[in-house]
Formats: C-alpha cells, structure tokens, sequence
C-alpha cells in the first residue's frame, strides 16, 4: 500500500478525451485534488492503522482540526471506468399468478454508456426523467439485479466485497427508522458499519462529526419521521442518508437525486459538500434531475442520456463546446448549460433560424417525429466523435488499473463487526424502533379487552359444563394461533427496503439480523399471553391449580413461538403484507375447522388436516393438562363421567402427549428455518 502523501500527489488527475476531428484541440480537463479547507480535517478514521506516527502527533496537536477527521482526504482512491454498458428488463406482467401467453418483451434501458471518473472528481448524471439514470448508477454500485452487460471495472478489477464495503450508495427514497432521532440514526450506523478497532466512544464521536459537518444539530434529537407522522424536514432525510454513508468514509460514493425537492440553497450546499467530499480524493457520482447553473458550474464531468443512450460524456466544462462544434447553440444567450442539455436529451434542438423565438420552440415540443430524428442524430454524433475519444482515455490511462485493490479497508476481512456486535446493536436498534408499536396502548387494550371479556364470558365454568371448559381451552389455541401470526407477518415485509440497503452495503450479516429481529420480539410475544391467561384461567373457572395453570402457559407460549415463526415465514417468503395475510387467513381457517373441537368426524381423506395444524396439538396438550385421564366430571347421572369418555375429549385422544409436544417442536424449528432461508434467497449477493 502507498504511504498517504504520494496516494494524495497521485490524486492529481488528467481527464484528457481529446483531440478529434470535430472536438476542440486542447480537449484536456485537469482536477487537482486537495481537501477543501470547508471540509477537510486531519486524519481519517478508517485510516487510522495506516497513518504514520508523524500524523497521528500532528493530528493530537491540531484538535481544531481532528474534530473533522472523518471528511478528510480517502487514503484508498478509486478509478471507475464504464464501457459500453447495456441493461435490459424483460416487461412480463407482475402481480397475476396465471401467467400469460404472450411472448415476453424486454425493453433496453441502457444502450452503450460509457465513461471515466476518477478519484477526486465529480460526476453528475442528466437526462430526461426515465433517460436511466437511476439504472447506471445502480449499475455503476454492483446493485443491479439481472445481467448488466459491458464493463464495470473499479482499479481495473470488476465489483467485488471489498469495493461494495469502501462504496456509499445513497438511494432516491430516503430509507430510515421512522421513530429513531438523527443521532441515533446515525449512531447505530456507526456502531454497524465503522471497524471494531474504535471503540463504541469513538464510533459515537464520528456520528457527532458527522452531525456537525452536514449541519444537523439543530434536529439531532428529533425524531426522523415517516408517512403517519412528521419528522425532520425532508432536506435534513436526505442530508442524514448522506450522512450515513459518509460515516464509512466511502472511496466511491454514489447518489441518486441528492438534491430533489429541496431549496436551492440546500441543494446547493448538498451538492458543495459533494464536492468538498471528492476533493478529497474520493470517486464521487451523482444523478441530478434539474441542476442551476451554479449547482452545474461544480460538476467536473457529465454523462447525458437519452432513451438509455447517452448523447455526452465528458468534462462538463467543456458539454457547449462540444454541441456547437456539432451545430447546436442554446436559444437563448444566458441558458443554464443543464436545461440547454435537457432539451437536447428531449430532442428538443434549437431552432437556429429563430433563436430567440420562445415560442417556436416550445411548439415544437408535439412533434415527436421531429423530436426522434433530433435524438437520433445526437446519439450517433456521439457514438462518431465522443465515444471514440472517451474509449481511448479508458485504455491509455492504464496505470489506473494497478492500484491494488487489496489496499481497500475490508478486503479480506467480511465483516467489520463481529457477529455478537451486530446483534447486540440491531437489537437494541429494533427494540428502540418498535418500542412504539409493540407496547402500544391500542395493543395492550386489544389483548386484555379479549382476556377480561372472555373470563367474564367463562366466567367460574367448572366441569359440570365441560363443553364449556373445552371450548374455552379451544379458544386459547386458536386465539394464540391468530394473533402472533398476524403480527409476525408484517416483520419482513416492513423492514424490506431497509434489509436491501444495509445489507446491500455490508452492513451485517443476515443471521445477526434475524436473531436480534427474533430475540426483540420476544418479550411481547411472552408477555402478552401471559398476562392474558392470569386474567382468562382464573375468571374461567379452569382447575384451581398452580401447576395446571403453568402447564398451560407453557404450552400457550410453545404455542405462540411456533404461530409466529409461521408468519415469519409466509412474510419472508411472500414479502406482500397484503397476499401473506390472505394466504394467513385461509390457513388458520383451516386449523379452526381441522382442530378438533368443532368437527368430530371428518372423512378420511381429508382428516390429515389435523396434523399439519399447530392449534391441534396445542389443543390436545392443553386438554390432556387440564384432564388427567382418570378424571371424572358431574355429567348429571348417578356417578361422575371419566373425562377420557365425554365424546370431544375421547375423539382427540389424550395419549401421546410427548409426539404433541415433537411435532410443535419441528414446526417451531421448521417456520424458522423457513422463514431464514426465504429471506436469504430474497437477499442481495
Ligand atoms: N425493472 C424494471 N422493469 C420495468 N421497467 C424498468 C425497470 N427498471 C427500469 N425500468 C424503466 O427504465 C427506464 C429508466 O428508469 P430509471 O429509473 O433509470 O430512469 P431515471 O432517468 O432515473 O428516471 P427519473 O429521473 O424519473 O428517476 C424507465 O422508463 C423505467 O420505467
């Protein structure tokens, strides 16, 4: 690996993609790379193991300073070169489950984008909305599923785990815990995603760094906010999910729409900090809808697409020069050069006949034969003089390719955290995040309404009404069935987007997040029964014994664990609330009719139901714990009844308690496996 100072000398780059023919002779573009005063500091976190003595001494005199470590210049640069990236997506219809007899159409996204960026540069993305933007620059992150055809190299070397780790992907959508703060947002990041030589202290500290740097301490301690409830404004959303990938100091970052819907002012210091972050030495790529002319103005290189091709790639400086050499001049004398850019990538060709005619040239805007020809023409100048140009600056500046990858933080290493780590975190986080819902007030309300209601309903039912007794422990199996299960269905779902981004970046490992994601859960799914039953059992009139009565929490709570590893699954495996929650109805419906209380003699063929059904067994273990075999019961003759012969008791079959007990047990290993190996195949690579 290269001491600090000659990789910082070696950040000074050339972007030469001249000369040709058509393209003006000094086509050459030079970035020094430095770290702005605004953002830069002393050292890098993540750098850390590798700075000499001498800076680390430096960096203890000049406190000042270190206070920004985080954004300083990135010790491991990255080169990024695209070349004739192609996607397409195959357009079958999604959301019917009889699929259709038509042939399947696909539709070309990208067609042939090239380009270059380097470390210390910027590069912003242009085009009409639906041009396929978002696509390259999901292509460009190694995030794309399907087969992106072309090359993505990264220091010469295609995607790998290493790159992914040193890489910051900040998606359009904003995707954060609605009911965490920014500080804990951001902290939990830390704690996840910095490397286990800093202490819990220092990771905290970089989140507070990151806080100052990016202008968020006036809403620290306020909450994000989602759709049901309002948070932080929607600047400060996007500036925290930059923030989050800031914190691993990222050698290549890339974004998408960093700066839409917000003020100018805002966007503009978004896209300064930018900036500033490449100027430290970082690969910095951005798409950018409708950009001012200031915003424009710090862009080092653009790539422009229309329809998935690109009409320009190029230093942005010089985007003017180039579309007037091929004849095309803005309308109007003082165009921004993006909206001049976008009209280009519309087809929207100024008229040079009437320049200043406004008018014209919006009327133009219906004609969309003209419109295509227009595009077409661009696309194939570009492919005549620029591609050729880009595609040799990609070949001669060959030396960028032998920047060792293995000089990339994580290279070797999967995992930042250790195991125990990430579960200590992402269950604090998940217990933090759900706090709210899981120990609602609307929550406890439902659960000791049922409870109260039923125990007045039971209300002191001893076994001269045995029917009763037996259709109340009934309830118990079926209530405690329902209720997980629907609440266990919307975990994945929910937390879906999330999953994608944190482990699309690294962040954990898929176990850590389904054991902390069960071992939260857990308490309310402990708790909530149990209270239910103290109330229900002793209202109920069910046998006044201390043992009987644990027996049955036991076996509700066994219960419970397995309800909910079946609505793990059917989420995890379905990952639609809305066609997991049917496919849950149906099935409980199914364990009703099958569980043995209501149907007695159901025909054979049918009858294996009952086997597959978790409220069966737990039914058949509740009953055989409430009515050991030599029990009798006031059946209004002469002489007590032996349970064992009242007809709904004698159908089940009290025997065999310990093969009740082995099928619960399978089913709560085998929903749980389910549910883990769905979500893994749902998992990005
Ligand atoms: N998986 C997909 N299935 C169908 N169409 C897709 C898929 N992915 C992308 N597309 C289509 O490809 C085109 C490019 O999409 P993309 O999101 O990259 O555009 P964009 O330039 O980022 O748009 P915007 O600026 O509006 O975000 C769009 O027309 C989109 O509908």
């Amino acid at each position: 690996m290269m001491p600090p100072e000659q990789e910082n000398t070696n950040l000074s780059t050339t972007a030469n993609i001249g000369p040709s023919n058509i393209m003006p002779t000094n086509w050459t573009e030079t970035v020094t790379v430095h770290a702005e005063p605004s953002i830069s500091s002393s050292i890098n976190i993540n750098s850390r193991s590798s700075c000499s003595q001498d800076q680390v001494l430096q960096a203890q005199q000049e406190p000042a300073l270190s206070r920004f470590a985080i954004l300083r210049a990135s010790l491991r640069p990255v080169t990024l070169k695209f070349a004739d990236v192609a996607y397409s997506v195959s357009l079958s219809s999604k959301g019917t489950w009889f699929a259709s007899s038509e042939p399947k159409s696909t539709r070309t996204v990208l067609n042939g984008v090239t380009g270059v960026v380097r470390p210390g540069e910027l590069l912003a993305m242009l085009g009409p909305s639906g041009s396929g933007k978002t696509t390259l620059l999901t292509a460009l992150a190694g995030r794309l599923p399907g087969k992106v055809s072309g090359t993505i190299t990264y220091n010469g070397q295609p995607f790998s785990s290493s790159i992914k780790r040193n890489t910051g992907f900040v998606s359009q959508d904003d995707v954060l815990y609605p009911h965490l703060t920014v500080l804990e947002t951001l902290t939990y990041a830390a704690l996840l995603r910095l490397p286990k030589k800093l202490t819990r202290e220092e990771k905290i500290e970089q989140a507070e760094l990151i806080i100052m740097e990016l202008g968020l301490t006036r809403c620290r301690n306020s909450v994000v906010g989602g759709p049901m409830f309002r948070g932080i404004s929607g600047g400060e959303r996007k500036r925290v999910s930059i923030g989050q990938e800031m914190l691993v100091n990222p050698s290549l970052l890339l974004l998408d729409e960093p700066t839409s819907g917000l003020d100018s002012t805002t966007a503009q210091r978004i896209v300064a900090t930018l900036r500033g972050l490449a100027r430290g030495g970082r690969t910095v790529i951005t798409t950018i809808h409708q950009p001012s002319s200031r915003l424009y103005r710090m862009f080092d290189k653009v790539v422009v697409l229309s329809e998935g091709c690109p009409i320009y790639s190029g230093p942005a400086g010089r985007v003017m020069e180039y579309f007037e050499s091929l004849g095309y001049h803005p309308g109007f004398n003082f165009m921004n050069p993006a909206d001049f850019l976008l009209d280009l990538a519309n087809g929207l060709v100024p008229d040079t006949r009437s320049q200043d005619d406004q008018l014209d040239f919006h009327a133009r805007l219906d004609h969309h034969d003209d419109q295509n020809s227009a595009k077409q023409s661009l696309i194939s100048s570009y492919k005549k003089t620029l591609y050729p140009v880009v595609i040799s600056e990609i070949h001669r500046n060959a030396q960028d390719s032998v920047l060792p990858l293995s000089s990339l933080r994580g290279s070797g290493v999967q995992w930042t955290t250790s195991w125990w780590q990430q579960f200590k975190v992402l269950l604090r986080r998940g217990l933090q995040e759900r706090k709210h819902e899981s120990y609602s007030g609307l929550r406890i309300f439902q659960v000791m309404s049922v409870s109260i209601l039923s125990g007045l309903l039971w209300w002191h039912c001893d076994t001269s009404h045995i029917q009763d007794q037996v259709g109340l422990l009934f309830f118990f199996s079926i209530f405690w069935g329902f209720f997980p299960l629907f609440n266990a269905i919307f975990a994945f779902p929910q937390e879906r987007s999330m999953l994608i981004k944190e482990r699309s970046s690294g962040m954990y490992r898929l176990s850590s997040y389904y054991f902390a994601r069960m071992a939260g859960d857990l308490p309310m799914e402990l708790v909530m029964p149990t209270i239910f039953l103290t109330v229900t059992y002793w209202m109920g009139g069910l046998k006044p014994s201390l043992i009987t009565f644990v027996l049955t929490l036991l076996i509700i709570l066994f219960n419970v664990l397995v309800s909910q590893g079946l609505g793990l699954a059917l989420g995890a495996i379905l990952m639609d609330v809305k066609q997991a929650t049917t496919l849950a109805s149906v099935t409980m419906l199914v364990f009703l009719l099958a569980g043995g209380y209501y149907i007695q003699h159901i025909p054979p063929f049918i009858a294996w139901l009952k086997y597959i059904s978790f409220s069966h067994y737990c039914y058949k273990l509740l009953v055989g714990v409430q009515y050991p075999a030599n029990e009798g019961y006031d059946c209004g003759l002469q002489m007590p009844c032996r349970v064992m012969d009242f007809p709904a008791i004698k159908y089940l079959g009290l025997n065999n308690k310990w093969w009740d007990v082995a099928a619960l047990t399978i089913m709560l290993v085998g929903y749980r496996l389910l549910a883990y190996v769905a979500l893994r195949m749902g998992q990005p690579h």
